[in-house]
């Protein structure tokens, strides 16, 4: 395997995706999101799958729906946290982005089921890039053991829908007709894989960039101040208390942004992304040869103190006056090329909306808990936060 670290060298791997290099990961990983996962695709299967998932998470339907809904949720699940003597932000934001993200997509709801849906990706994290060694008590057993669960409802929802004509207009529906249409490329144990895949990298990245959006600010009342001024700006110019953000409200939102970049650079959510050399190639006067894999690692450049200068500091303002909405060679993040994040927009979204309503309507005060990297960033013990409203 080739490590990589530097920008130029990862750039050209991801601008390269499907003629030197194509997309590679662990044969757990495979196991655990199905063989036909979207990940697995090259080429135009690929390019077809990100489409489909464009039904979900464009920029158009993050504007017509998706703003609403996360909107609502974020207002009643902190409403309700602000209720309890604390709450585990990681744990709380997963729950939450998982609940409104299965009913859009699939019209699931958890309150409905003592069997929880969401707890079957409870070991992702640790079985991901995991020996793949399936016996009782391994990460990576308890990963199948979930995912087993966990297709056995999506396709049972399938299985429902089949039978009644399509009329809940949500993505379930949307795929169905995508699998009935005799020229498609889509069969519907990819669909459910599609589901599967989906459900999972929406609420494990977000409820993470949250917690550590709220784990910084924690540490830097300058950065929340500045965040808190902004946010209360657009709430005051918006007068009634109630009603939600709007769309232009949130691409106002600069500070915010910078928050959002800056949280994603030092949290390195994914902190490497794999990939395999489909044909010898020279780069740099080194030769990577046609089968070897190449892990690129954004991190080590979002934490370089030639490009970011003081790495390990929480600072939004060295993002003024760039570029935030679009990555670089030395902003990864989101990954890059072809491959580029499917839901960064929608990752935005959701951060820059829970931030919006946390900070114009609540205090906190961190109780415990902390993180850790596997190298995947995890929470062991959560991270515990007694929320107060601002009177
Ligand atoms: C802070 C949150 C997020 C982070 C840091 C993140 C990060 C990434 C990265 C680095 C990749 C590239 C993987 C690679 O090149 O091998 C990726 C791909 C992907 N992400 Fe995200 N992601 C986030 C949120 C989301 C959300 C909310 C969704 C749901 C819609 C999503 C769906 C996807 C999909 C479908 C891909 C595969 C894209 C492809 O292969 O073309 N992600 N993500």
């Amino acid at each position: 395997m080739i490590v990589s670290i530097d920008p130029e060298i990862n750039n050209y791997v991801f601008q390269q995706e499907g003629k030197l290099f194509q997309c590679w990961y662990t044969e757990s990983s495979s196991k655990f999101l199905g063989q036909q996962n979207m990940m697995n695709h090259q080429g135009i299967s690929h390019k077809y799958f990100r489409n489909l998932t464009l039904n979900l998470a464009s920029p158009e339907k993050l504007k017509e729906n998706m703003l609403h809904i996360t909107d609502k949720a974020t207002q009643d699940g902190l409403r309700s946290w602000a209720l309890l003597p604390s709450v585990d932000l990681k744990q709380a934001t997963a729950d939450m982005i998982f609940e409104y993200v299965a009913k859009e997509i699939m019209g699931y709801d958890g309150s409905l089921t003592s069997n929880k849906l969401r707890d079957c990706y409870g070991d992702f994290m640790r079985g991901f890039v995991s020996f793949p060694l399936n016996i009782p008590g391994t990460a990576f057993h308890a990963c199948l053991e979930g995912r087993k669960y966990a297709i056995k409802v999506i396709k049972d929802i399938f299985n429902v829908r089949k039978l009644s004509k399509p009329q809940h207009h949500d993505f379930v529906d949307f795929l169905l007709e995508e699998v009935g249409k005799g020229d498609s490329l889509l069969n519907e144990d990819m669909a459910v894989d599609l589901v599967f895949l989906l459900l999972l990298a929406s609420h494990e990245t977000v409820s993470s960039a949250i917690t550590m959006a709220i784990n910084f600010l924690t540490d830097n009342p300058s950065a929340l101040e500045e965040l808190t001024k902004e946010n209360e700006a657009i709430a005051r110019n918006r007068g009634s208390e109630c009603s939600g953000i709007t769309w232009n409200e949130y691409k106002s939102m600069t500070f915010t942004h910078m928050t959002i970049n800056e949280t994603v650079r030092l949290a390195n959510i994914a902190p490497v992304l794999f990939r395999k050399v489909i044909k010898d190639v020279e780069i740099k006067g080194y030769t990577f040869p046609a089968g070897w894999q190449v892990m690129v690692c954004p991190a080590a450049i979002h934490l370089d103190p030639l490009r970011y200068p003081d790495p390990l500091s929480f600072n939004p303002w060295r993002w003024e006056g760039k570029e935030l909405h679009v990555g670089s060679k030395n902003f990864m993040a989101f990954g890059g090329g072809a491959r580029l994040c499917a839901g960064a927009d929608f990752a935005k979204l959701q951060m820059a909306t829970f931030l919006h309503h946390l900070v114009t309507k609540y205090r906190w005060k961190k109780i415990g808990g902390d993180f850790s990297r596997l190298p995947g960033l995890i929470f062991p013990n959560g991270l515990h936060i007694q929320l107060m409203e601002k009177q």
